[in-house]
């Protein structure tokens, strides 16, 4: 089976994100080319590291009118991207018209409450009560939309994938034990997410910033 890593090449560089997957490939099950990356090296850029020979995981977090963001999938089409991700709080139109116009093969995944954020983060936009709350909410949101899954945080993959038996949870945010946690909050480690169901773990600085990204991966990977 193959690795459920997939590393997020967090980087504006062509030739180090090639670099970086090249060094990996044999540790992790495929590859997250995110914000940073498309702004920088657009449809081109996702072609050339698609041809390295692994998934490709597209993640936009697009959030607009459901118009707009049909539109936009629309438009990624022809790249046909593994993984995609859409932001669950633009709403059921939204979630449902994203996956109507996304490639028969793309799985949609709606990103619940981000890794970066916590309970003080949800207060401050107006949204009450506890992180765990608002996942579960936004789960069951997405499940009734007819996307293909979510993204949340190792700390509720467990009771979303009870309430979604077959769905797609992607767990951001991990680290591994004694990580630098960085920007992110809710973190787990990627053995604790995947004992707890996530399908897939998406790693980016644990295994980039290291000084072996290929050993990082590798020790990684030897912990699930
Ligand atoms: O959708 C994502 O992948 C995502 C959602 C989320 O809630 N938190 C989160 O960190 N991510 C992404 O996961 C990656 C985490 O990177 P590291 O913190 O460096 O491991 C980044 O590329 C983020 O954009």
């Amino acid at each position: 089976m193959s690795s459920p890593i997939y590393v997020a090449l967090d980087t504006p560089q062509l030739d180090r994100a090639k670099a970086i997957a090249t060094k990996v490939k044999a540790h992790v099950g495929g590859i997250k080319l995110g914000l940073e990356f498309f702004m920088a090296n657009g449809r081109h850029g996702v072609h050339e590291m698609a041809a390295i020979g692994l998934p490709v995981f597209l993640d936009l977090k697009l959030h607009d009118i459901p118009n707009t963001v049909a539109k936009a999938i629309q438009a990624l089409g022809p790249l046909e991207p593994a993984v995609l991700t859409v932001h669950a709080s633009g709403g059921r139109a939204m979630l449902e018209d994203a996956k109507a116009a996304a490639p028969v093969g793309t799985k949609v995944v709606a990103v619940t409450m981000l890794t970066s954020l916590d309970g003080d983060d949800l207060a401050a936009i107006g949204v009450g009560g506890a992180a765990h709350d608002q996942v579960l909410r936004l789960t069951e949101l997405a499940r009734s939309s007819g996307v293909d899954g979510i993204v949340c945080s190792g700390g509720e993959v467990a009771a979303a994938r009870a309430a979604w038996k077959d769905g797609f949870f992607v767990v951001p945010g991990v680290r591994p034990a004694n990580g630098s946690h960085g920007d992110q909050k809710r973190v787990v480690t990627p053995r604790h997410a995947m004992d707890s169901g996530a399908s897939i773990l998406v790693v980016g600085r644990p295994i980039t910033q290291a000084e072996n990204p290929d050993q990082a991966a590798r020790e990684i990977e030897a912990t699930l």
